[in-house]
């Protein structure tokens, strides 16, 4: 059995008689229900899409579901779709009469989730969704898909006629098998459907050879390393806590048609802070909330004597009313810059909330030495030693030197012992001059708020004005 689990790369595809047997070995002496199963699947293939096509863009989804469990994988999917802000939408023409299934068709009717019939679909699928999800036939398919199938395929296949220069096509996205293919050969004629995505789910069937859209997810981290074993399956790393991972090659696209239309909260003159510290700090914590990673990092450009700029990233570490700080090495090339020219910008890229703070400017000075002093030793004591080992931007021979001078250094400073900071690691404060809050809108037309100090009556006050996009 094991020796023919068909590999491609460091991956398994499995037959259609291997996939039926995992399915009985999970929901056998394995201990899992079917539904359980199909729950598993079918958030998986929810988040596979959510990975690729994001609610704002592709809202209205049609789940066209089959009879068996790859439909079932469907009627779930929309379920979470549903939830994670589409608009979901189901055919399922051919119901079971098992309670897994009506349980789950009562589930969707009570999120309010239309059902429609193979007549109510209109003839041209493209105008009325964005993404269509084939959970037709998985496995289990053999010989030539009947009534209604064979036409709900046609409608598939034939999108493409419907094409219009002006309106992006819907996409599709298979559940494990594209429906109507050979689950080993195939698309045999070559007249099958073509999906924009296909989620594998447990491990990838031979057919998934012979996909060649541009994504290609594996869905389902529940294989418990039993099934594995058994099958000598090879199966990729998830990352992070993600229930699905892409296989095969990411899409090869012209990096000049990659783009968001963002869309965002009207960003107004009147809702803003009068002082551009509150405003930071309520995007801040708007960052802070949404869990974007690292909000802090941000972009420091330097220029020195000879007038061409730099930037690099660095870890805001403070910020009030008498400004940003953010620590260094004071030998670093950004250091040489800042000595030879202390006026700096800083920059913010939320992505995910469309927002960045950018041209945050004014001129820079060190803090103190007490201030330096007090966040190294709070630092990880390995930060403070890489901070002793780095001769910040200086070349050197190889990582083993580094390596090789912390471990001494380890030693060195045995358990608890105080880890002096070195002379030439500190921090930096840039007091801001001007600030801009800039928010990503549709069609380019972007809200930029900018802050700049005016004199009014001898007082100083933060003049507001909107810059065009
Ligand atoms: N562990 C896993 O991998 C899991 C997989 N899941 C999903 O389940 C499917 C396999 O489900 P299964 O119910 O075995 O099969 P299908 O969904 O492929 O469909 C079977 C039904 O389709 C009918 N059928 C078959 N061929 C045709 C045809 N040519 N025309 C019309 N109808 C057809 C079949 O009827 P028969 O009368 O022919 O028997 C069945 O009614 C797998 O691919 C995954 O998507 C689980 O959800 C989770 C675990
Ligand atoms: C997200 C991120 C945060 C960083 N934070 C710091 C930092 O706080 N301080 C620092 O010295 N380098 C930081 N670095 C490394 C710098 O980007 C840079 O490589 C280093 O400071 C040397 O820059 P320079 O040669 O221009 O002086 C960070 C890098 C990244 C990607
Ligand atoms: C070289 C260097 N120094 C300092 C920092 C800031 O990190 P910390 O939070 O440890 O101060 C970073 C962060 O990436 C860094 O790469
Ligand atoms: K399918």
């Amino acid at each position: 059995m094991a020796s023919s689990v068909q590999n491609q790369g460091s991956i398994s595809y499995l037959t259609q008689r291997e996939a039926a047997e995992v399915d009985e070995t999970l929901m056998g002496p394995l201990g899992f229900s079917v539904d359980q199963l199909m729950e598993l699947a079918g958030l998986s293939v929810a988040t596979s899409i959510n990975e690729v096509y994001k609610p704002s863009e592709y809202n209205r989804v049609l789940a066209i579901c089959g009879p068996g469990n790859n439909g079932g994988d469907g009627l779930v999917a929309a379920r979470h779709l549903y939830h994670f802000g589409y608009k979901p939408f189901v055919c399922y023409p051919k119901r079971t009469q098992k309670p897994l299934y009506s349980g789950l068709v009562t589930q969707l009717e009570s999120l309010s989730i239309p059902f429609l019939s193979v007549d109510e679909l209109p003839m041209d699928l493209s105008k009325d969704f964005d993404i269509l999800v084939d959970a037709m036939f998985g496995f289990s398919f053999h010989g030539a898909p009947r009534p209604p199938f064979d036409d709900l395929i046609k409608k598939l296949i034939n999108l493409h006629y419907y094409e219009q220069a002006q309106r992006k096509p819907p996409v599709i996205v298979s559940v494990d098998i594209p429906s109507g293919w050979h689950v080993e050969e195939g698309d045999v004629g070559g007249d099958g459907i073509k999906p924009d995505m296909l989620v594998s789910l447990t491990a990838p069937k031979l057919c998934a050879k012979k996909f060649s859209g541009p994504h290609h997810f594996l869905g389902g981290r529940f294989v418990p390393p039993a099934i594995a074993e058994k099958y000598k399956l090879q199966l990729p790393q998830y990352p992070g806590i993600s229930m699905c991972v892409r296989i095969g090659k990411p899409p090869q696209i012209d990096i000049s048609s990659l783009r968001e239309n963002y869309i965002s909260p009207e960003f107004l003159e009147e809702q803003v802070e009068a002082d551009p510290l509150d405003q930071f700090r309520k995007w801040f914590d708007d960052a802070m909330a949404a869990n974007l990673k690292e909000p802090n990092a941000m972009a420091l450009s330097t220029t020195g004597k000879d007038g061409k700029p730099s930037s690099r990233m660095v870890l805001l570490k403070g910020v009030d009313k008498d400004g940003f700080v953010w620590f260094t090495n004071y030998e670093s090339q950004k250091a040489r810059q800042l000595s030879e020219n202390p006026h700096a910008a800083l920059l913010f890229y939320w992505d995910g909330l469309n927002r960045q703070v950018v041209r945050v400017e004014g001129s820079v000075e060190k803090v103190s030495d007490e201030e330096s002093e007090q966040y190294f030793h709070s630092r990880p004591r390995g930060s403070q030693l890489g901070a002793i080992v780095s001769k910040q931007s200086t070349v050197i021979p190889g990582r083993h030197v580094l390596h090789q001078q912390y471990k001494e250094l380890e030693e060195k400073y045995s358990k608890e012992s105080l880890i002096p900071k070195p002379k030439y690691w500190g921090g930096y404060r840039l007091k801001p001059e001007r600030f801009e809050f800039w928010q990503g809108q549709p069609s380019r037309l972007h809200d930029r708020l900018e802050y700049s100090p005016q004199e009014t009556d001898g007082k100083r006050v933060w003049k507001i004005v909107r810059l065009a996009p």
